[in-house]
């Protein structure tokens, strides 16, 4: 179970949790509608055998876990939910779950606050925004701003099945049992009654892999004050139920600091209908461009999307098998992407392009450059994924070493590089 929660996926803001089919974002492969198939009317109904049938997940009978010492008796229940809270996680944490998510949740480990000084930043008004938070001063590339686990989870069935007189009940309940000041945090968040704010501000979180049953709704109220722009300066990432912010390139003094609610790599209007599920027409520094730059940046997106489905396709139709000819793989395809990327500036998703660009200049045996992406690539996927990314390791060894690196030079031919090698080496596992 700690395991799930530790690779909890996420997703953005919370708003279209009901429409996940048109969600994009940086979250692995999207779960169908969840209100595809028609619900019955009844209020709490799921987790019956039946209609876990009907999502075609296994029944499992309600079992009691015994919630660690720390964590307060259910105050209220509703059939299988229940508000469980204890004060003392971090600064407060409330969950509207089943006994099952809340026992996963409390014997979870979860990191306690951190990152950069709070005077680091202030809160302020941003026009055509409401409240953004402002750098009070430089703010370097990679410095973590914020990690803050969850005040409040709830469960996505009584978000979306409970009565909303009932529901507004309920989650005043819950942030009652924060203390003082999460709770003040919370109430100061964007929106009219509880239920708005939680609708606003959530994030969506699955606690047991793609189970469509464990979809919750994490809300960290601090994070909530951070506006969305299409080329954010912050990366986020959502692991062991704590959300981490992270400067991606340098914030000077004065600029206010942003993240995507989005995946931005898309066209203008594809993004602006996007963020139209949230309620607001976005007035970010990307989609406010004069019409001509604004061209100009979404023939670039449509040059990434073009070129990463080049170079992905010539890929794996070449690394299974001992490879000494180019197959159309040429070796400026990795610098261009990286070089598409940045004049985007889309800086926090920059770990992928500089993984696939360092890779591609050592198979082509081009150490300087092989060294350069690789070690830019160790950056992105500290900023992006953080310490424990799968492909860190490997791209600090190819920074360090490219000819002892499995990719050194597979794709060099007589007429390569290697200056007539005819090197035969294969793609090392
Ligand atoms: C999570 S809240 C962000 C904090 C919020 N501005 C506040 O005052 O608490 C999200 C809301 O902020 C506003 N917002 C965020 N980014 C925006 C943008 N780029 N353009 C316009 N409004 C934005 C929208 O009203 C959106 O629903």
């Amino acid at each position: 179970l700690q395991e799930h929660a530790s690779t909890a996926k996420s997703c953005s803001w919370s708003p279209l949790l009901i429409r996940e089919h048109q969600l994009t974002c940086t979250a692995p492969p999207l779960l169908p509608l969840l209100e595809a198939k028609p619900r019955p009317a009844t209020l709490f109904n799921v987790g019956t055998p039946e209609l876990m049938k009907e999502y075609g997940e296994r029944y499992e009978p309600p079992k009691a876990y015994d919630l660690p010492a720390s964590w307060e008796e259910p105050k209220q229940c509703f059939t299988e939910f229940c508000l469980y809270s204890n004060p003392d996680v971090d600064e407060g944490m409330s969950l509207l779950t089943t006994n099952r998510y809340a026992y996963l949740v409390a014997t979870s480990p979860v990191p306690k606050s951190a990152g950069i000084e709070s005077t680091a930043y202030r809160a302020a008004e941003v026009p055509g925004k409401g409240v953004g938070l402002i750098a009070n001063r430089l703010i370097r590339k990679g410095e973590i701003i914020m990690q803050r686990p969850a005040a409040l989870l709830i469960q996505s069935t009584p978000h979306l099945d409970l009565d909303p007189e009932l529901r507004e009940e309920v989650y005043q309940s819950a942030i009652d049992q924060l203390p003082a000041a999460t709770k003040a945090r919370f109430m100061s968040q964007m929106g009219d009654t509880v239920y708005d704010r939680t609708e606003k501000n959530a994030f969506r979180i699955y606690l047991d892999g793609d189970r469509k049953h464990s979809t919750h709704l994490g809300l960290f109220p601090e994070v909530s004050k951070i506006n969305h722009d299409c080329r954010p300066n912050l990366h986020y990432r959502i692991a062991n139920l704590t959300h981490t912010t992270v400067a991606v390139r340098d914030i000077p003094a004065g600029e206010e600091l942003s993240v995507s609610y989005i995946y931005g790599k898309s066209s203008r209007s594809d993004r602006q209908s996007q963020l139209h599920e949230w309620g607001f027409n976005c007035t970010c520094s990307q989609c406010t461009l004069p019409a001509r730059e604004s061209g100009a940046s979404d023939v670039r997106i449509r040059q990434i999307q073009a070129l990463e489905e080049e170079i992905e396709a010539l890929m794996s139709s070449s690394s299974s098998s001992v490879d000494t000819s180019n197959k159309g793989i040429r070796p400026e395809m990795g610098g261009k992407l990286v070089e598409l990327f940045l004049a985007e500036r889309l800086d926090a998703y920059l770990a992928p392009s500089y993984t696939r660009a360092a890779l591609i200049y050592s198979m082509f045996g081009h150490e300087a450059r092989a060294r350069e992406y690789a070690g830019e690539a160790v950056g992105a996927l500290e900023r992006e994924v953080g310490l424990q990314a799968r492909d860190i390791e490997s791209m600090r060894r190819l920074a360090e070493n490219p000819k002892a690196h499995w990719s050194w030079a597979v794709k060099v031919t007589s007429r390569g590089p290697g200056g007539g090698k005819n090197k035969t080496q294969g793609v090392a596992k």
